[in-house]
């Protein structure tokens, strides 16, 4: 899968693009990130690629030229067909739905937004779709590009260990079970029994009850999604009605 990123800084994305799981995937050939520096596609000296917002008010917006010519170039360096993104507060909440959706593409091309925003007219002609990572402002897109590249990337086929996508949280709208490791006793408090007792099918029951109690206390919405899903089992459902749900 080919990631193309479009940003004002792309320094920004040395360390969480460079260092281990994504790191590893690139050289594997697993993945792969390209990043872009929108500036290069600005034609005055001053490399301009933003300007003062008509009708007036505060900040600055990212002009359409420099934009549009980034977008048009990057999608034609790679005749893999891309899904062009916008990462903004106004767009979609990403959700694991979304990653999983993303993550069977062969191609996405990641917009990082600055300032105020880009320019309109970018948005109504060359963006295919919009993603928020959550309802707060962040300074720029790059943080949410490196959330999506990082979501999206680990569920493609080699890049973690395929068990571990299997139950983990939001996989089925469910959160994860609780994790322990050595000691079996730490600071007075035990693990509890039923991990170390080697009966994997109880074992197994045990987490189940614990992503569904979790989800009830903490996500009682996603259990909601769940059930309309279908992804509740008559087991899960009777557990639930213990649970007073
Ligand atoms: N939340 C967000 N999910 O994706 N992008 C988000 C964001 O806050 N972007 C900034 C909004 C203000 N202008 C600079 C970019």
């Amino acid at each position: 899968m080919r990631f193309d990123i479009l940003t004002l800084f792309p320094a920004m994305f040395q360390g969480p693009l460079t260092e281990s799981i994504l790191k590893r995937a690139q050289q594997a050939g697993r993945i792969e990130i390209h990043l872009h520096d929108i500036r290069q596609w600005t034609t005055d000296r001053h490399r301009t690629a933003d300007d003062t917002p008509y009708g007036g008010g505060a900040g600055m917006v990212m002009k359409a030229e420099p934009l549009a010519a980034a977008i048009r170039a990057v999608r034609a360096a790679d005749e893999r067909p891309g899904v062009t993104i916008l990462l903004t507060p106004d767009g979609e909440l990403l959700t694991q739905q979304i990653v999983r959706e993303l993550a069977t593409l062969p191609r996405l091309l990641l917009v990082c937004g600055h300032y105020e925003g880009i320019d309109e007219r970018v948005r109504e002609t060359l963006i295919d779709r919009e993603l928020s990572i959550g309802d707060y402002v962040l300074t720029g897109g790059e943080l949410a590009a490196m959330v999506v590249v990082d979501a999206v990337a680990r569920l493609v086929p080699g890049v973690i260990d395929s068990e571990s996508i299997v139950e983990e949280s939001h996989s089925d709208f469910l959160l994860e079970y609780p994790h322990y490791t050595r000691p079996a006793v730490w600071e007075g408090r035990a693990v509890p029994p039923v991990l170390l007792s080697g009966h994997h099918g109880e074992i197994a029951r045990w987490r189940r009850a614990e992503r569904l109690r979790r989800t009830l206390v903490r996500r009682p919405d996603l259990l909601a999604r769940a059930a309309a899903a279908g992804v509740l089992t008559k087991a899960d459902l009777a557990l639930l009605a213990e649970l007073g749900w």
